[in-house]
């Protein structure tokens, strides 16, 4: 069983757009509303592909009911915590050549008692979870070294853990050893301070991010596919995608991927990129099912050092 927990869930709205231009009114040509964060959309894979799986999340408000009603309809097996707060909402626009524009609001302060309740909650199910995935950013208030804590006491009890969030959230993490990081490219630069804009970079960044204490990690490269390093081993790969619609998501739907195929080497890596792919061609942040997912269109191949990353960071 997998275990996530998203400390700052949402719902996540996502707007259609022809083209974006700022000041003016844009008609939208359509409209998506998923349950949202980054641990909730692994569960919500994980459910997709009949992998077992429970996400712990806190909810407030109206959002908050609604975000447990969507996830309920979805036949999520959830630890909702009820919080004083509302639930965030943030909204994507999309454009027809895939090119997003998200705004993210910071989401609802947690209280220490709350935060005290959804660590005892992740604790208690972690007893019988093979993973703990801590995923997304922080709320405000919550202490930048919360997964941290939770690394540790997992590492303790044998437990492995996979973090995927940004700044010092994720460097305190990393402090910590967990068993698998997840950045994306401008995540990987933040965290070492290291500008990236080749595939060599990446590499070096990667590898610094072990010698911060990260047993592997899997580095997203949105077009540019992804880059897995652990132990003294890395593998390359992309899968590319036709006809994207919108990358919200993808992150999420690749770390599922990759856990659901054994989290380590070529073929977790190979089934990560296939699950991304299929995301960034579904609308919203759809996680993909078993029929969305093309596994021929993947290609592992050796890294150039020297190959230029296109995609955004
Ligand atoms: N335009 C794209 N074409 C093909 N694959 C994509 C595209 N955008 C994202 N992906 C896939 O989704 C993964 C996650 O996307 P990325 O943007 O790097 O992560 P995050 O959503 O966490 O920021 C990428 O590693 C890649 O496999
Ligand atoms: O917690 P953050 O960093 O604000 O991100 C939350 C957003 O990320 C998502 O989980 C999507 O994540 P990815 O695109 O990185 O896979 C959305 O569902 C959610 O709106």
């Amino acid at each position: 069983m997998i275990l996530t927990l998203t400390l700052n869930p949402s719902l996540d709205r996502t707007i259609e757009v022809g083209s974006l231009t700022r000041g003016a009114v844009i008609r939208a040509a359509a409209a998506h509303l998923d349950p949202g964060g980054k641990g909730v959309n692994v569960s919500r894979a994980l459910l997709a592909n009949q992998v077992r799986s429970c996400a712990v999340i806190p909810f407030g408000g109206d959002e908050g009911r609604q975000l447990v009603g969507l996830l309920s309809a979805e036949g999520i097996d959830m630890i909702p915590v009820s919080v004083g707060g509302s639930t965030r909402s943030n909204v994507t626009l999309a454009e027809p050549d895939g090119t997003v524009t998200k705004l993210n609001e910071p989401g609802t302060a947690l209280t220490p008692s709350e935060l005290d309740t959804l660590a005892s909650a992740v604790l208690g199910a972690a007893e019988s979870a093979d993973w703990v995935v801590a995923s997304g950013s922080l709320p405000p208030g919550v202490p930048v070294d919360v997964y941290a804590g939770l690394c540790r006491r997992f590492a303790a009890a044998g437990i492995q853990t996979a973090i995927d969030t940004s700044g010092p959230a994720l460097v305190a993490a990393v402090a910590a050893g967990p068993t698998l990081v997840k950045p994306n490219r401008e995540e990987l630069a933040e965290a070492t301070g290291t500008p990236i804009t080749r595939l060599g970079d990446v590499i070096d960044a990667a590898e610094k991010l072990r010698g911060m204490g990260a047993r592997s990690v899997l580095t997203s490269l949105g077009a540019d596919g992804a880059l897995l390093m652990e132990d003294d081993r890395f593998w390359y790969g992309r899968c590319p995608v036709e006809e994207p619609r919108s990358s919200v998501g993808a992150g999420d739907a690749m770390l599922a991927g990759f856990l659901a195929a054994g989290a380590s080497g070529e073929a977790a890596l190979a089934e990560g990129l296939a699950w991304a792919s299929a995301a960034v061609g579904l609308p919203g942040s759809r996680m993909p099912a078993p029929a969305d997912i093309d596994r021929s269109a993947v290609r592992i191949s050796t890294p150039d050092p020297a190959q230029p990353l296109v995609s955004g960071g």
